[in-house]
């Protein structure tokens, strides 16, 4: 219509052509795709993928070596043949060379096993790891016991600043949850007839009363202690067993820091995440070149290692690690595996429910096929040290005769820790009031013998593995995020650390309310200090029957949805308005529950273990069976004698219709629990062809941490 217009008329409209009639570009135009038939293959093939493409290379590599040593064999075998030089076939040749490898398997891959007490590091090739403190000493103005005017455990005080009686020396709440304890066992003992006498309690105090320790002086002392001399000039740093033999009046004075902390890392005593990960590297660096005996940094280059993660993970601890082992250390491969796998891998067992107490964290883990159960993992924050500190408390509330024991003074904890492993018992029929005499060694002083009676404390300390109240739980989220941030997601910044279902469901149980007005992620961790100046704070009402219910199907609530009761959310079919309705969907959402820094996983022992259970399960009475009957105890902690049966009769009492299947079994073949999880570790980097989780360094120089969701067996 427009052309058969005249040229005015179109001027008139303003639609006269005043261009050139040339296109308005010469660049070819692309029509738009039809979405409909688009298709593309970009990111969907392995050999797209640097990770794979370099695994394929190394596995060709192989393959053609090994087919040319095989040629060179029998081309061997031919020679000698011909030259009638023995009788032997060419397969005998070839069964020579493989049985007479260049190296042994694992002499070159280094297994580290990092713990809150200790550090676990050998060759994959060794029997056994070397174990030593995973601690440094470094130069300070004053030393840990200083440091805190408060000796530990607290101590309570008269207003005129005197100490109180021992009895009321921890508060009323401590000293009568202690009574109810030691009330029910008596209970517990006459209803399995155990004979007991009436007033035991009362000759354990009288007994203590009176000692005095009896004096021996350092010559006559078989036994003295060898305390770390310093040098000329004093070391800045000290790493560790000598760490912990650094006498507290050292002049100069030296600090103690253990960079690992109920399991994560030790956010409350450092400043700055750099020296945090400096004293990890140094007490690493020094056990390889000390312990290992690979004294040159240069030759590390040569080496893979191992690295062992907590099931629940932190990324960026993660990320931080990977960063110190490729760049740091230059290890020519890492890969990592999570400790109850490792444990699994140690013991041989392919099916397992991995209890590990260690020395701040107890972890739960059911593992199946290989692979952890991912919402069955369950973290908390107890371990043999809370027994060791919970055993002195409540001998010092029975008079323990050496009143002024301090755990921040490296002798007395040193000696805390060797009474416990020596008395402490689960046993019910050792519960006796018994003789047992230390003798206290401290640098430049003499020995001094102490004898003292216990009674219940060596049962109930341990046992507060199952009423964690006792413990003294009110810093142990110190700090936490303080430091390293929680890890999100690139694309919605949401939180994306790992996290499972029988945590929330533990979580849930413990959470305290939120405030009314929902806070935010960045905001809650406003919300600890709260919390910390709380010790013993009641748990939630609905804390047991929460997971008592869980023998069936897990609830949709717990599966990282918290109930409204921890939120505030608005209840869907309530009387709520749409005014109100409006509101609450501008109100900031809250935090799910394992996005919250201000919750204590603290929560008894049998009561986790089952909840992990149930969550593995999912209701399959088979699958749940097969866990019950097969939980494996592993870590320091679990060294406690009676510890299995005990924990196997609170299990008994907790599920009475499983009771037939409920085993808690011991690693095999003797193995120490302590060691269980590097064994495995050490199994897992022997693999060869199997493990497809080593990172290389080129892969890791081009892609960073990104590879780590190729390279890991569990969801990254
Ligand atoms: N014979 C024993 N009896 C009781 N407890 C023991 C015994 N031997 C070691 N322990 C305790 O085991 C704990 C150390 O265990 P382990 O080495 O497994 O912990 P970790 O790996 O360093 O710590 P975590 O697992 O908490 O990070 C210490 O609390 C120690 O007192």
């Amino acid at each position: 219509m427009v052309g058969k217009k005249s040229g005015k008329a179109l001027r008139d409209e303003g639609l006269e052509r005043t261009d050139n009639n040339m296109e308005l570009s010469s660049w070819p135009q692309i029509p738009a795709i039809n979405q409909k038939n688009y298709y593309t293959d970009y990111l969907k093939r392995d050999d797209q993928n640097l990770a794979f493409r370099l695994q394929n290379e190394e596995a060709r590599t192989k393959m053609t070596k090994k087919a040319k040593d095989h040629d060179r064999a029998l081309a061997m075998a031919k020679t000698e043949t011909a030259e009638g030089e023995g009788e032997a076939d060419g397969d005998a040749h070839m069964e020579d060379a493989e049985e007479t490898p260049a190296e042994m398997a694992g002499s070159k891959v280094i297994v580290i096993h990092m713990g809150s007490q200790n550090l676990r590091i050998g060759l994959a090739s060794d029997a056994l790891p070397k174990t030593l403190p995973m601690v440094i000493a470094r130069k300070a103005a004053t030393n840990e016991s200083e440091d805190h005017d408060e000796p530990k455990p607290k101590r309570f005080k008269h207003d005129d600043g005197s100490e109180m009686e021992p009895e009321k020396a921890f508060g009323l709440e401590w000293s009568s949850h202690f009574n109810r304890m030691s009330a029910d066992l008596k209970v517990h003992m006459r209803q399995n007839k155990r004979r007991m006498l009436p007033n035991s309690k009362e000759m354990v105090v009288n007994y203590n009363r009176r000692t005095v320790p009896e004096i021996i002086s350092e010559h006559n002392d078989p036994m003295r202690a060898e305390w770390t001399e310093l040098s000329s000039p004093p070391p800045e740093y000290i790493v560790g067993q000598p760490a912990l033999r650094v006498p507290d009046s050292s002049k100069p004075r030296y600090k103690l820091y253990w960079p690992i902390r109920n399991g994560w890392c030790n956010e409350k005593d450092y400043t700055s995440k750099r020296s945090l990960f400096l004293d990890i590297s140094l007490i690493v660096e020094d056990a390889i070149k000390n312990q290992l005996r690979l004294t040159s940094k240069k030759d590390w280059t040569q080496y893979s290692c191992v690295f062992v993660i907590p099931d629940l993970y932190d990324k960026s601890y993660v990320t931080q690690v990977l960063d110190m082992l490729m760049r740091e250390f230059a290890f020519a491969r890492v890969c990592f595996i999570q400790e109850s796998l490792a444990a699994t891998f140690g013991a041989g067992f392919t099916s397992a429910c991995v209890v590990d107490i260690g020395a701040q964290k107890t972890s739960i883990c059911c593992v199946e096929e290989g692979m952890c159960i991912e919402n069955s993992r369950v973290n908390l924050k107890y371990g043999g040290q809370d027994v060791t500190e919970t055993f002195i408390k409540m001998m010092l509330h029975d008079h323990f005769p050496y009143a002024d024991i301090n755990l921040w003074r490296r002798h007395d904890f040193l000696l805390a820790e060797e009474l416990k492993k020596n008395i402490c018992t689960m046993n019910e029929a050792s519960v006796s009031p018994q003789v047992f005499d230390f003798h206290l060694r401290v640098a430049g002083q003499d020995t001094r013998k102490y004898t003292f009676k216990a009674f219940d404390e060596v049962h109930l300390a341990p046992m507060g593995v199952f009423e964690p109240d006792i413990f003294d739980n009110s810093d142990k989220i110190t700090g936490r995020r303080t430091l390293i941030d929680r890890s999100v997601d690139i694309y919605d910044g949401s939180p994306n650390d790992p996290t499972s279902a029988a945590q929330s469901e533990i979580l849930t149980a413990m959470a305290p309310p939120l405030p009314s007005h929902g806070k935010t992620n960045g905001e809650s961790h406003s919300a600890a200090p709260d919390v910390q100046a709380t010790p013993g704070r009641p748990q939630h009402p609905n804390a047991l029957s929460k997971v008592q219910d869980l023998e069936g199907t897990p609830r949709s609530s717990v599966a990282g949805s918290p109930g409204p009761e921890n939120t505030g959310t608005p209840q869907a079919g309530g009387t709520s308005t749409p005014a109100a309705a409006a509101t609450a969907a501008q109100a900031p959402r809250p935090p799910a529950v394992e996005d919250r820094d201000d919750i204590m996983p603290v929560f008894g022992l049998d009561n986790a273990i089952l909840t992990s259970i149930a969550h593995a399960s999912r209701s399959d009475e088979k699958k749940m069976r097969d866990f019950i009957g097969g939980i494996m105890v592993v870590g320091g902690g679990s060294l406690t004698s009676g510890f299995h049966l005990f924990l196997e009769e609170r299990l008994q009492a907790l599920r009475p219709g499983f009771s037939k299947e409920i085993m808690i079994g011991t690693p095999p073949r003797d193995l120490d629990p302590q060691v269980v999880v590097w064994k495995g570790a050490s199994i897992f980097g022997k693999l060869t062809g199997t493990n497809d989780s080593w990172i290389g360094r080129l892969e890791y120089d081009r892609l960073g941490p990104r590879l780590m969701a190729y390279k890991c067996m569990w969801a990254y």
